[in-house]
Formats: C-alpha cells, structure tokens, sequence
C-alpha cells in the first residue's frame, strides 16, 4: 500500500472562481476533476480547455477523472491539457491497454476506474500496466451523494490482487468519502482519497485535507 494522499475534487466548489478554490487547498496531494460529458453520465462539466487552465495555476497536479464516451479518442487530450494523472473508465474504454499504454507515453500516469456495479476481476492482468484503479464508492455523475458501502468487498479483493502480483498500483476511492466514512475505505486498502463535498463545504478547505488525512492514517494503524 503507498502512502496517503488526499485529492480533493473541485465540482463542488464555485465555478466562477476556480483558480482561487484550488489555492485554498495547498495541503492537498493533487486537485481532482471531474470531467463529464452529458452521455456516460448526466451531467455535464468542463474540457480539456478548462482543465489546461487550471493546471496552469493549481498549487498541485490535477488527477483529471474523464466521465467520458469513447475514452480511446478524448483521453489523450487531458494529458497534453497538462494533467499528471488521467484516469477512463473502463466501461468507456474499447482498447484500454492501448490507452494506457499511450497515457503513460505521453507522460502522465494512467489509471483506471470501475463504476459500482463493475467487477475488478476480469482485469486482473491489466493491472501492471496502470498506475492507479479508482473504485467508485457512489454512481458517477453528481457530488454530495451517500457512500455505497457494498463497495467495500471489491476495494479489499483490488488490494489483494495488487499485492498478489507485488504491484505498487494507487487504490483511489471516489463518492462519499468523508471523516465519517474515510476509515473504513482505509481499512479496506484504499491508499487515494477523493473528498468533493466534504473538503468544500468546510469552513477551511486545507484544514479538512489535514484532518482526512490524519484518519485515514489512523486506520491503518
Ligand atoms: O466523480 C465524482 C462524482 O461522479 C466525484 O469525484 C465527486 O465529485 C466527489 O464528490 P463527493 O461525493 O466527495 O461530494
Ligand atoms: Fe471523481
């Protein structure tokens, strides 16, 4: 398991200022976005413009999450967009190794990410060729919604195959993950944690990264 890093996701913070959102979070290990498109999910944010504006002036490398069809063709542009990590989905994906493949290429680490009703399983052997595995822990689309405990079971087992194969891949989970909810994701082997809601609606944004991070820690002690 690598060490913790909090990502906090900026769809919950104020759109009209987004440059000074992530500059109240220069304790975070990178700046989540979501991208969505309006057809994997119903919801729709921002592109690769936008994102290549913000990481222009983010304290911290975004780890862009692309909620996206056709992931093969859109991906690569949020690399070239400046992003240290991207992460498709694999439902959206028609080649995802390949994609991996040209993700890490292109100088970013390459990660993909499983809705709830995904199984981890059938990909097994893909997991050397990707830096990290996002388990989604609510349906993708929306912030602020509740933490989908059934998900639990499928971080645990992404673990075990990880340290089966002796890889060093991040376990980011995604939805819901708050003080009240980020022990049992660490417990379960979970070493990424996107926080959306929780992190914005606190009084001091940076404050809550530092306290995330603190009982994360403690539950793997
Ligand atoms: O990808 C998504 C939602 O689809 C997430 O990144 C959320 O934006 C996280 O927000 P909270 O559930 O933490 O409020
Ligand atoms: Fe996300």
């Amino acid at each position: 398991m690598g060490h913790i890093q909090i990502t906090p996701s900026i769809l919950n913070s104020d759109f009209a200022r987004l440059g000074e959102e992530v500059a109240r979070i220069p304790g975070a290990d990178w700046v989540h976005v979501d991208v969505m498109d309006n057809h994997f999910v119903p919801n729709l944010t921002f592109g690769p413009a936008m994102v290549e504006a913000l990481a222009r002036v983010s304290p911290v490398p975004l780890d862009a999450h692309l909620m996206i069809e056709d992931a093969d063709r859109n991906a690569p542009a949020y690399v070239e967009a400046g992003c240290g990590s991207v992460t498709f989905h694999v439902e959206a994906a028609k080649a995802p190794v390949r994609l991996a493949r040209e993700i890490r290429a292109a100088g970013a680490r390459a990660s993909m990410a499983l809705k709830p009703a995904t199984p981890i399983e059938p990909y097994e052997d893909l997991l050397s060729e990707l830096d990290m595995v996002l388990i989604m822990t609510v349906e993708p689309g929306f912030g602020g919604q509740r933490f989908l405990d059934l998900c639990l079971p499928k971080i645990r087992r992404a673990r075990a195959m990880m340290d089966k194969h002796g890889l060093e891949t991040w376990l980011q989970v995604d939805g819901g993950v708050s003080l009240e909810t980020i022990e049992r994701c660490a417990e379960a082997g979970a070493d990424v944690f996107v926080a959306g809601s929780a992190v914005y609606s606190a009084q001091d944004p940076d404050a809550m990264v530092a306290a995330l991070r603190e009982r994360a820690a403690a539950a793997r002690s």
